[in-house]
């Protein structure tokens, strides 16, 4: 009765159960393991583990059953180390992006009257839902965390997130001799404008194309965000004034060359431009936005649809 008992529960319990001896034979097999391999339990006693599953990963397995019979402890592995031991394939929906069976397992001594280990049990966990679901919700978190970072209106970076790579930058500057890294902030030209003699929407869609145009034009190290109303900022690593110059006469050349087509309108744009650099050993690098917004500042005041490059001369 007790062995019928036995038998029944290592078959009927949802769990892959198989034992080994120290020679990698197979001593027992039970109905989950023989449903999900498509090999029975006849087939499988008494074979070699690695002989009837060559894709198994010997070295790596033999090494870890070795260990319980040396040691005579548990041993664990988990499906975020190691995806899976057997190549199983799993009913859940291709969505879930899990190409097998995600399995957990335990390794067990199994001790002899005399307490030497003679066989090694593992258990087999199926616990491809938890995975699925923990890989959906980092999925989800990523994404949450990257529209936390985007304006809602252009899709490029916030403030929030220029803020922090400003200080990042900072951080850099401050570890790293050799760094610096220089801010060009713009503003459109009488965009009040645009609002009022077109609405609102046409306002928004001059801001879209403002925003796409720009992208066009920069590296992939380039952080570009929109700042604030109708001002963007750019953080350019390891730029100085003079590459930095080239990069904003070409925004500045890109934004006024063609106008924004809006319906049947096409709404004439322009911008201003103020840039400054930041190096290590700077006196007040987070000067280096103020500086920005004074060059800007005199591009606005000397006629619009400028560059200009912070010098301690513009501010007086
Ligand atoms: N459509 C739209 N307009 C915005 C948005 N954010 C700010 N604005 C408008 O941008 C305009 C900014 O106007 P001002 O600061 O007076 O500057 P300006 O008309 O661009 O003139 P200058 O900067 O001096 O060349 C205001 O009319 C704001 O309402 C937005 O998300 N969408």
């Amino acid at each position: 009765m007790q062995q019928r008992l036995c038998d029944f529960i290592v078959n009927e319990v949802g769990v892959g159960i198989f034992s080994l001896d120290q020679e990698h034979e197979i001593l027992l097999w039970n109905r989950f393991m023989a449903q999900h391999s498509g090999i029975s339990a006849e087939q499988a006693i008494g074979a070699n583990l690695f002989e009837l599953f060559p894709e198994l990963p010997q070295k790596w397995l033999s090494k870890k059953i070795e260990s319980v019979f040396v040691l005579k402890n548990f041993a664990f592995t988990s499906w975020e180390q190691r995806p899976y031991l057997f190549k199983f394939p799993h009913n859940r929906p291709i969505t879930g992006g899990m190409d097998f069976m995600q399995q957990n397992t335990t390794f067990m001594p199994v001790r002899n009257e005399s307490g030497e280990v003679d066989a090694v049990t593992v258990n087999l966990f199926d616990v491809t839902d938890n995975a699925i679901a923990q890989n959906l919700l980092q999925e989800a978190m990523g994404k949450l965390e990257e529209y936390s970072n985007r304006d809602g209106l252009t899709g490029i970076y916030n403030r929030r997130y220029l803020d922090a790579r400003f200080t990042q930058e900072l951080e850099r500057m401050s570890r790293y001799q050799a760094a610096f890294f220089t801010v060009i902030l713009f503003d459109l030209d009488r965009f009040k404008q645009v609002n009022d003699n077109y609405g609102h929407l046409a306002g928004d869609e001059v801001l879209r194309v403002v925003a796409s145009r720009v992208l066009t034009t920069l590296r992939d190290t380039d952080v570009f965000g929109r700042y604030g109303g109708e001002e963007f900022m750019l953080l350019l690593p390891q730029t100085d004034l003079a590459g930095a110059e080239i990069a904003a006469e070409r925004i500045r050349v890109i934004l006024c060359d063609q106008p924004v087509q809006f319906g049947e309108s096409k709404i004439k744009i322009s911008a201003s431009l103020g840039l400054s650099e930041c190096h290590s050993g700077a006196i007040e690098p987070p000067k280096v936005i103020e500086e920005a917004d004074m060059a800007l500042y005199f591009s606005k005041q000397n006629g619009r649809n400028l560059v200009t490059v912070y010098s301690p001369e513009i501010s007086s």
